[in-house]
């Protein structure tokens, strides 16, 4: 096994760990075949008390990009327990301590279930202050959380119902940096339902650039030009 990428202490790996180890014990005991649509409100309803957290090596991945592209201001579409928002502020608030660092780092994390706020908001006091310090979570419906107050974004985060991935981009494409980078989950094994989001983002003149990267489900890098 190679060193984790994670600049922290064994206390917040081991808490990543175990909090991957439960997602992935809860995806175990769901039927993904017979769920109904997304973003209707039985989905919702089996939803509310999964994690469904972005796999590890993807989250490490996440950091890495942030770090390397020295991202101070991340948006976060879907924060579920929080587990991938982990990742996140401890990149930014890293990135932050960089000598020439000016910027305030900022994680904007939004999710629609009060009950799963709470716990994510649990889980990120347990990872210690530096991550709480620079998580905002703004909860409600993105289409409305995401309209005001983004500043200017490095690096967006879609990890959320496959409707609602173009609706998030639009929202915050007016406020991306050149550069930008947006990552978005499962889009081999989602691919029917991500055409949309494909369609704006490949279309001539649009600005962004993807690959896919072999990651299990599939994995999109966007760069924003
Ligand atoms: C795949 S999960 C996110 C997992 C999280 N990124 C992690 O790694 O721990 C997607 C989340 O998006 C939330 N969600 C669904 N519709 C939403 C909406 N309209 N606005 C904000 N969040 C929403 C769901 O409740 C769910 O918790």
């Amino acid at each position: 096994m190679p060193p984790s990428p994670l600049t922290t202490s064994p206390e917040i790996l081991t808490l990543l760990k175990n909090l991957h180890t439960k997602s992935l014990t809860q995806e175990s005991t769901v039927d993904w075949h017979t769920l109904p649509q997304q973003c209707t409100p039985e989905f919702d309803s089996i939803m509310l008390d999964k994690f469904i957290a972005l796999d590890q090596d993807k989250c490490e991945l996440v950091y890495h990009i942030l770090r390397s592209i020295n991202a101070k201001t991340v948006v976060e579409a879907g924060t579920s327990f929080g587990v991938s928002t982990i990742y996140l502020a401890l990149a930014v608030a890293e990135n932050a301590k960089r000598v020439s660092a000016t910027t305030k780092p900022r994680v904007i994390a939004t999710e629609k279930e009060e009950s799963k706020a709470e716990l994510a908001r649990a889980h990120w006091a347990k990872a210690g202050r530096e991550v709480e310090d620079v998580i905002e979570l703004r909860v409600g419906d993105l289409r409305e959380t995401l309209t005001e107050d983004l500043g200017t974004v490095d690096f967006l985060l879609l990890d959320i119902w496959t409707p609602l991935a173009l609706p998030a981009l639009k929202l915050v494409q007016p406020h991306f940096r050149p550069g930008a980078v947006i990552i978005a989950d499962n889009t081999v094994k989602a691919g029917d339902r991500y055409q949309e989001l494909f369609a704006y983002v490949d279309a001539e003149g649009s600005g962004f650039r993807r690959v896919t990267m072999p990651y299990e489900g599939g994995l999109d890098m966007i760069v924003y030009q």
